[in-house]
């Protein structure tokens, strides 16, 4: 167990099981495509084997959006029961309404979780003062600590300083996870909330950028297909050593092009990745498309620079 994890109180020492690396959970399913507890428990063991700090459950990578309220509720509720106290476990319970984020915030609340997560309402563009009421009411709901989600690129919304500054007024409102692409972001954010706040890194092909501007710790979708590399990242910026740093993010960086550049969608790659590795989670819901007959062979070559990257750096 990450040391980290044995001490919870005091308000720096309360934010220390966050810190690390925390892989997005992927959806897993059976090959009919529903939500499979045994695939789910498979990449739960397969996670905590890695010595991963955390997981990020039931977001982007968790094919959300593509769920219902009770198949998202029986994820939350496997994931807890197999890493509960194991590892920090943070719940995205966003929705399209207040109502149906409400209900999942309770919830992962009652299943334990070390805190709360959502994305700001999609769809309609909405004014800030209703994206605040949007995140206040999921706050209010549980006594669980709450990490806003800024990712402008898929919802459409910005979150600024200023409506950051007013969300930390809330005690329970202890950090950000900031998928935004300029690093400044980062360094903003920081700056507003300071040594009592947790900043996530977002966008993996920027976790050293992010980490040196001033993220505590990251987030990331494409952490679970490689975990090696991002921890051995992790480690070399606690330790400063920033050029071997530079050369991990560079090669990580060639490894998530190739996951982004074949025919089916990244979450369909990284699931044949993992399903080559012996953990079968199944494949993507759409619209989201799955793997093709040629994209096989270049699973193959995404697999060996994983395997190079992690002999290079990890061994
Ligand atoms: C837009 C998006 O989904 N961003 C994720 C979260 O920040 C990242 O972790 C990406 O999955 C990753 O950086 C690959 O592009
Ligand atoms: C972090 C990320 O990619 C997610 O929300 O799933």
């Amino acid at each position: 167990m990450p040391k980290q994890y044995e001490h919870q109180e005091g308000s720096s020492l309360r934010l220390e099981k966050f810190h690390g690396i925390i892989p997005a959970f992927y959806a897993c399913y059976d090959d009919q495509g529903n939500i499979s507890e045994p695939r789910t428990k498979a990449l739960c063991d397969y996670l905590l084997e890695k010595k991963v700090q955390g997981v990020y459950v039931g977001g982007s990578s968790g094919e959300c959006i593509y769920q219902n309220l009770d198949e998202r509720k029986a994820i939350l509720g496997y994931v807890a029961e197999h890493l509960k106290g194991k590892m920090t476990l943070i719940a995205h319970v966003g929705a399209p309404s207040t109502r149906d984020s409400v209900e999942l915030a309770k919830h992962a609340a009652s299943l334990g979780y070390d805190a709360l997560s959502a994305i700001p309402p999609i769809y309609f563009k909405l004014p800030d003062s209703a994206v605040y009421k949007y995140w206040s009411e999921i706050i209010d709901a549980t006594p669980l600590d709450f990490i806003i989600y800024n990712i402008p690129q898929t919802t459409g919304y910005t979150l600024t300083t200023s409506l950051f500054a007013k969300l930390l007024a809330n005690p329970k409102v202890i950090g950000v996870k900031n998928s935004s692409m300029p690093t400044m972001d980062i360094e903003r954010f920081k700056k507003v909330g300071g040594d009592n706040v947790i900043v996530f890194n977002g966008p993996d092909e920027q976790f050293v950028a992010g980490r040196i501007m001033g993220a505590d710790a990251g987030i990331g979708g494409t952490y679970g297909a490689m975990p090696e590399l991002f921890l051995q990242a992790n480690q070399f910026i606690q330790q400063g050593k920033f050029e071997e740093a530079k050369l991990i993010q560079s090669e990580i960086n060639d490894i998530i092009i190739a996951l982004v550049s074949l025919d089916g969608s990244m979450y369909a790659v990284i699931k044949e990745v993992l399903n080559r590795r012996g953990v079968n989670i199944g494949s993507v819901r759409g619209p989201l498309e799955g793997i093709s007959n040629e994209d096989a062979g270049r699973i193959d070559k995404i697999i060996h620079m994983i395997d190079k990257s992690i002999a290079r750096f990890c061994e």
